[in-house]
């Protein structure tokens, strides 16, 4: 005979009541021990007893789908139960190594170097986010740039990590781990691309345009229309650059309006790209692991083992915790056929306690964990 629902679900009720009461139970001895922990200096995460816990209760278990959800319910009870003590014991608890500023250390004498020509997106980036009271130079590389700030001979450096249209900037998340430095902030640029040519000239005399291979992309339809020739470039900047030396009335550019300005060129029509959403992400980098006050985003790299679940587990902390993931990328690793590096972006500040506990726990789950940085998003 079927068993009535009426009468499952009073029986669940009851259940859930008692888990309820022995849960509450056990987080009072949570506090125990959270004082215990303050009084002796121990850390919160004690990943031997952790496991050791979770292979007893497994063998609790009657059924092998119930060895598993025994082992999910109680990896869940214990992040529970350090989030707790983290809390209890305050910032600091977890060590990481990172510095909360109230804002970046920035004068007149502090370089930056930014990445790809004068009038490049990366420039426009660097003034929006800094204004012009820096000393700013550029690399023409992006390994350039990153080793530049690495070995401490810019302050700061800006390059772009992420498009609206054609997505992340993989070279970047490259060489984020392969140097000791710390993204410290970001700031979007609106990418909106102009026709320059040289002065005097207008928009029917252009027969050819120089432009990096996603600038000619991006307006793609204007060119059609107007029976101009696309011809790639290395940059949009560096096109604008060529045109001006060229000196040629039939050759444009397509490039920022700002690249106009600087190499002496005319806008002969602004806003060409068909995509009206055309935004770059750029990020600004630091040998030093500081973070603002106000950061809300937090971006890790990571490995995991090659075994079932691993991914699983280690993106389960931030479930457990409650952080919200914005971005996921995986690139390769050398030397590993077919094993990936991830980085993902999360929403919080190094500051809170649910963070601690989620990076107190990956470190344990995961390989060569970096904190590539904590820093403002709007
Ligand atoms: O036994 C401890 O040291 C605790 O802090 C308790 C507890 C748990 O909730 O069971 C929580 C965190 C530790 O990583 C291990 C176990």
């Amino acid at each position: 005979m079927v068993v009535d629902l009426k009468e499952s679900r009073e029986k669940i009720d009851k259940i859930d009541r008692e888990i309820t009461r022995l849960f509450e139970e056990r987080m009072e001895v949570a506090n125990d021990v959270a004082a215990y922990k303050r009084s002796t200096g121990k850390k919160v995460y004690d990943p031997e007893r952790e496991q050791q816990k979770l292979d007893t209760l497994r063998g609790y278990a009657s059924t092998e789908f119930n060895e598993t959800a025994v082992e999910d319910l109680f990896r869940q009870i214990m992040s529970i139960s350090r989030k707790y003590q983290y809390q209890k014991l305050g910032p600091g608890a977890a060590t990481i190594p990172f510095q909360q500023v109230d804002a970046l250390d920035v004068d007149e004498d502090t370089r930056v170097v930014y990445f790809g020509e004068r009038g490049a997106f990366s420039e426009q980036a660097m003034l929006e986010y800094f204004g012009d009271r820096i000393t700013a130079f550029n690399k023409t590389t992006f390994r350039d740039v990153i080793e530049t700030v690495a070995n401490g001979e810019a302050k700061y450096g800006v390059v772009p990590i992420e498009n609206t249209s054609t997505g992340s900037i993989t070279d970047i998340y490259d060489l984020l781990v392969e140097h000791d430095i710390t993204i410290v902030a970001e700031h979007v640029v609106k990418v909106e691309q102009a026709l320059l040519g040289v002065p005097g000239a207008k928009t029917e005399d252009i027969k050819e345009v120089y432009s990096h291979p996603q600038g000619l992309l991006q307006c793609a339809p204007f060119l059609e229309e107007h029976g101009i020739q696309g011809i790639e470039y290395a940059s949009t900047a560096g096109a604008a650059k060529k045109v001006a030396e060229e000196k040629e009335k039939t050759h444009g550019a397509i490039a920022s309006t700002r690249a106009a300005e600087v190499f002496g060129l005319d806008v002969l029509q602004e806003r060409i790209n068909y995509q009206s959403t055309n935004f770059t992400r750029f990020i600004i980098i630091s040998n030093q692991k500081v973070f603002l006050k106000d950061a809300n985003k937090i971006s890790v790299a990571f490995e995991v083992k090659h075994v079932p679940g691993a991914l699983y587990n280690m993106l389960a902390n931030f479930y457990y915790n409650e952080m919200n993931l914005t971005k996921i990328e995986s690139r390769p690793l050398h030397g590993k056929k077919w094993e990936y590096r991830f980085f993902v972006d999360l929403e919080g500040n190094l500051n809170e306690s649910a963070v601690e506990n989620a990076l107190a726990t990956m470190h344990e789950c995961a390989s060569n964990l970096k904190v590539l940085g904590n820093f403002e998003t709007k």
